[in-house]
């Protein structure tokens, strides 16, 4: 049995906090140690987690507890697992001591549909060998109301719900919280940046006395003091009580003395050099593994997309545009290694200007009174109100995000395409990678102000204030102990690839842009289950639409474009174009010398072909590279 003392996790002076926090906290290194149900110890040995987390090893025995917490770790900490496996635990335990009538036990409230379906996944996995003892409801599946009722009034265990939904199912009496035992916020921090303030305090007083809170949060930001004041203050029937204070697990102390696992690195480069520098990217393979590529917004996604299936260089996409169906199938196909690399329009950003979010929530807020799924504005305050031209209304989801909390496996890298607008997105960007303790990149292209808007077709309005915006980066990380570093690449290298460029981005057109989001929208719809019923009726209807997308040709495919010539390549290999550690060389010198050798025996040999032909070597070698040209 061996157990490890941490006395550097020292809870925060100013933080009140109850007994437990005060003792001395042992960090546990085995899952037994945490004393839950055998069958969820067995799932955990499913999933092949051998030593709980930080935050797990301190939370889980505090909720077992019965204490409110307010959890901060960095995102990937494993925080899903650590209010996931007391809560089960405490409903399992329940069910075999009490004969209790089914009722809410636990309403995880989360700030978006994507985080919904991930945490009833998981969920899901670590139930996975308690039968029927247990049962877990996601309402914030797009679906008929009378199902969503259906499901509520069979009485979850556990209900998962954004606070927008759970409003609404609380205010018409489907979803009853009288029986309540925990109410966790998960990604806490956020929940009032998406507008949520108002649902948050409909939710409060339906909440009984004596419920237990917990918060999980990355940051300590002042939207989580206001969050555990709107729930904490509040007794059942509404008006306001003292309130309850929190133990706080602050787990900075513990993160500082970790070895970073993240190398983060910035490239300056003027804006039609971007699609260059990921083009060599991905066709020499200066990254491996799996890559989030992140861009300002959903043209930009399929900008990106189309113009690297010119090379042959496959991609997924993930923007706010697409069913959250769709959008959890993407993640879960990605994590799959079905794609390689993923270009997430990351348009909803977890925004506000770096003082304060009262703009931000303002705009929320008049989201909210939107109904939920329905076209919304850009909830990009910030950004929509600096260039009007990003103001246009479209179908997307006010509940997206992909910068929070969404669990993409073994991400080696998160590509910043287009830069984020705040440090605080950028954190959340660069926390899809090095996840639960493995290693990882971030590398960021950064437009200087001398070369904003020098290149129109790939010029984007996001990009006008990269270098200030890199400077707040820069200065959050140097305060989280990060170094964001200059990635030394020599651009003189890819000179060759130029004109491949140029040929490239002139067919990624406008029209070929739209045309390439509508058909991925058809194709969504399509494959949605209503109408996949519908179309098997009308078969006509859905023969008309594929050959619709038969027809279109977003994008005239240039075959040669694929392949990467020998003479391309720079000399030196990969090694040559960047120094950086990150990357591996991909033809030593020594091979480069045995390949020139090869063409050059090649070329004497065709010469003496010709001579025995009779012909002139010199001419028809000019003719010969004449035609190539
Ligand atoms: N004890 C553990 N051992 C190994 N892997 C773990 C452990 N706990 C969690 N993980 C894995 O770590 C990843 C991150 O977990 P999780 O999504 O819960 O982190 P998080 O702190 O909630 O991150 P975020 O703030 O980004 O949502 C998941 O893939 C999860 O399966």
């Amino acid at each position: 049995m061996s157990k490890r003392k941490l006395n550097q996790l020292d809870i925060p002076e100013s933080v009140e906090h109850g007994d437990t926090a005060s003792q001395p906290i042992e960090l546990t290194s085995n899952f037994a140690h945490l004393e839950l149900d055998a069958r969820l110890l067995k799932a955990v040995t499913q999933e092949k987690f051998a030593t709980p987390t930080p935050v797990q090893a301190k939370a889980i025995p505090l909720i077992l507890k019965g204490e409110d917490i307010l959890a901060r770790a960095k995102t990937g900490s494993g925080k899903t697992i650590a209010y996931l496996l007391p809560i089960i635990h405490y409903i399992l335990q329940r069910k075999q001591s009490l004969e209790t009538a089914n009722s809410v036990s636990a309403l995880i409230l989360v700030p978006t549909k994507e985080l919904a379906s991930q945490v009833t996944s998981t969920f899901k996995s670590f139930t996975r060998f308690c039968g029927s003892d247990i049962k877990g409801e996601n309402i914030t599946r797009k679906e008929d109301a009378v199902v969503t009722c259906a499901r509520l009034a069979a009485s979850p265990d556990v209900v998962i719900a954004t606070p927008g939904q759970t409003t609404r199912w609380v205010n018409e009496g489907s979803l009853g919280l009288d029986q309540l035992k925990y109410l966790v916020v998960d990604e806490a921090d956020l929940v009032l940046s998406y507008g949520y303030e108002e649902d948050i305090e409909n939710i409060a007083p339906a909440l009984p006395a004596g419920f237990q809170a917990i918060l999980m949060s990355a940051t300590l930001r002042t939207e989580v003091d206001r969050l555990t004041s709107l729930l904490l203050s509040r007794n059942s029937t509404g008006s306001s009580a003292t309130q309850r204070k929190p133990t706080i697990l602050d787990l900075s102390a513990y993160e500082a003395a970790e070895v970073p696992k993240l190398s983060q690195y910035v490239v300056r480069c003027a804006e039609d050099e971007k699609f260059l520098l990921i083009y060599t990217i991905f066709k020499l393979q200066l990254i491996k593994g799996k890559v989030i590529v992140f861009v300002a917004d959903v043209d930009r996604c399929y900008r990106l997309k189309l113009f690297l299936e010119q090379f042959g260089v496959r991609s997924c996409v993930l923007n706010s545009e697409l069913p959250v169906n769709s959008r959890s199938h993407v993640v879960q196909e990605f994590n799959k290694g079905v794609y390689d690399i993923l270009i997430a329009a990351d348009d909803k950003e977890v925004i506000g200007n770096e003082e304060g979010s009262s703009k931000r929530r303002k705009v929320s807020q008049e989201e909210q009174q939107q109904a939920e799924g329905i076209q919304s504005e850009d909830v990009n305050g910030d950004i929509t109100a600096k260039h009007p031209s990003a103001k246009k209304s479209r179908k997307d989801d006010k509940e997206y995000g992909i910068s929070r909390g969404l669990d993409f496996r073994n991400v080696s890298c998160v590509l910043n395409f287009d830069l984020p607008a705040t440090s605080k997105s950028y954190t959340h960007r660069i926390g899809r990678t090095a996840r639960a303790g493995q290693a990882g990149m971030a590398l960021s292209f950064v437009i200087p102000k001398e070369k904003y808007r020098k290149h129109k077709p790939t010029s984007i309005p996001q990009c006008e204030n990269d270098e200030k915006t890199l400077t707040k980066i820069e200065k959050k990380q140097a305060e989280a102990g990060s170094n964001v570093e200059e990635w030394q690449f020599d651009m003189t290298k890819l000179e060759g690839f130029r004109y491949r460029l140029a040929d490239a981005l002139r067919s990624v057109t406008r029209i070929a842009v739209r045309e390439a989001r509508a058909k991925e929208l058809r194709n969504e719809l399509i494959n949605s289950a209503r109408l996949k019923q519908h179309f098997e009726e009308n078969p006509d209807e859905l023969r008309h639409l594929r050959r619709h997308d038969e027809e279109t040709h977003a994008v005239k495919m240039q075959p040669h474009l694929r392949h990467v010539p020998d003479y391309l390549l720079p000399s030196g290999g990969k090694a040559a174009v960047t120094k950086d550690s990150g990357f591996v060389g991909m033809r030593k010198d020594k091979e480069n010398r045995i390949r020139k050798a090869r063409a050059l025996n090649k070329s004497r040999s065709r010469g003496r072909l010709a001579k025995a032909k009779g012909l002139d070597p010199l001419k028809s070698l000019n003719v010969r590279g004449r035609g190539k040209k």
